[in-house]
């Protein structure tokens, strides 16, 4: 028996349509698993229907600690913490400590449980405030510290850091990858952002169409798509076919990781391409230009000057770092 919370063949249906089709998956207590995907991937319609959560008609077995999971179970398992946090009237620390006290643990108990988990996560200057005064950064880091002085089984982060702005973003996640290590709590986040996904999660799957593309450990799949969709969500949107490389495979790359070549150079892994038009953005320069396969993006640092760049329809040549192969990855889940 395996601890934690998955699934076997799950299947979830609405409007006379399949949303999502899971035939196995497993996060094992003490870890965490990003689930990243596009809008409308079928993040959240995942999330709910491992949580008993959903309204849909979902089939399939959702499993807590390796055995079917029941509502009761999953109600004493589960915390969920939302896009927008929740938050009751009264203060920073009755919030916090409204977790467990929903769960029929006595006030002084609480307090004393709830109370390292305010310090751990910065909130002790804050725990007398008025909980309706705070800025929505604020929120949802009482809504996580909420969330994790219940010491959760299983908790479910549906796009919790996506109204904050990045420094706010980049403190919260530290602080909650920080709290969750050494903890036995089975942890899923829902995504778009890879960066969160890097942040947080040891392993990440990529969730398109209602499907799991690619699943394993997060460095590895953030840097090996197998697939035009897997790649763009990546990242990786400037795409080389053979016939451009005269390599055997689809070759894929970054925009940073592409540049016009502007002196003289007699790479022959160079691609030659027509400028179509120049962006200046500030930290860096975009150029786009047209191949006979297509179009790619090239992102140049720093503010450069038109006249080090070529005018609009010039002849250009185009230099790729760090290419990858589009390469299928096992679909194994991780131990
Ligand atoms: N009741 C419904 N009937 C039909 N389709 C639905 C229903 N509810 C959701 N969907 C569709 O299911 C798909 C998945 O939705 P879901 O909210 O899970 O995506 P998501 O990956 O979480 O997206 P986002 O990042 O935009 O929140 C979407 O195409 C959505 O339109």
């Amino acid at each position: 028996m395996s601890a934690g919370i998955g699934c076997r063949d799950l299947r979830v249906h609405a409007g006379g349509r399949e949303l999502l089709s899971v035939p196995e998956l497993h996060v094992s207590s003490g870890r965490t698993l990003a689930v990243l995907g596009p809008n409308g991937a079928g993040k959240s319609t995942l999330l709910r229907a491992l949580g008993l959560l959903s309204s849909h008609r979902v089939s399939g077995e959702i499993l807590l600690d390796g055995r079917p999971a029941t509502r009761s179970l999953m109600r004493h398992a589960l915390v969920a913490v939302l896009q927008r946090p929740i938050l009751r009237r009264g203060t920073v620390a009755a919030n916090v400590i409204s977790g467990l006290r929903f769960r029929g643990v006595s006030r002084r108990e609480a307090q004393a449980r709830a109370w390292p988990w305010i310090e751990a996560l910065g909130l002790a200057s804050l725990a007398g405030r008025d909980a309706r005064s705070l800025s929505i950064g604020e929120a949802q880091r009482v809504s996580i510290t909420r969330a994790l002085a219940v010491g959760p089984k299983v908790l479910l982060l549906d796009e919790p850091f996506s109204g904050l702005d990045s420094t706010t973003r980049a403190d919260l996640l530290a602080d909650l990858r920080a709290a969750l290590t050494g903890q036995p709590t089975a942890t899923i986040l829902v995504t778009h952002d890879r960066q969160e996904a890097l942040a947080l999660a040891e392993d990440t799957a990529l969730l398109i169409k209602g499907r799991i593309r690619q699943h394993g450990s997060t460095a590895e799949v953030l840097d090996h798509p197998g697939d035009a969709d897997t790649a763009r969500l990546l990242g990786f949107t400037n795409l080389l076919p053979p016939a451009l490389t005269g390599r055997t495979h689809t070759l894929v790359a970054r925009p940073e990781h592409t540049r016009l070549v502007l002196g003289p150079s007699d790479d022959s892994a160079e691609v030659i391409g027509t400028l179509r038009r120049t962006v200046a953005l500030g930290v860096a320069t975009r150029v786009d230009v047209d191949t006979a396969a297509g179009p790619l993006t090239c992102l140049h640092p720093g503010d450069l000057l038109a006249t080090e760049l070529p005018p609009a329809g010039s002849s250009v040549r185009v230099r790729i770092r760090h290419a990858r192969p589009l390469t299928e990855m096992s679909l194994a889940t991780p131990s």
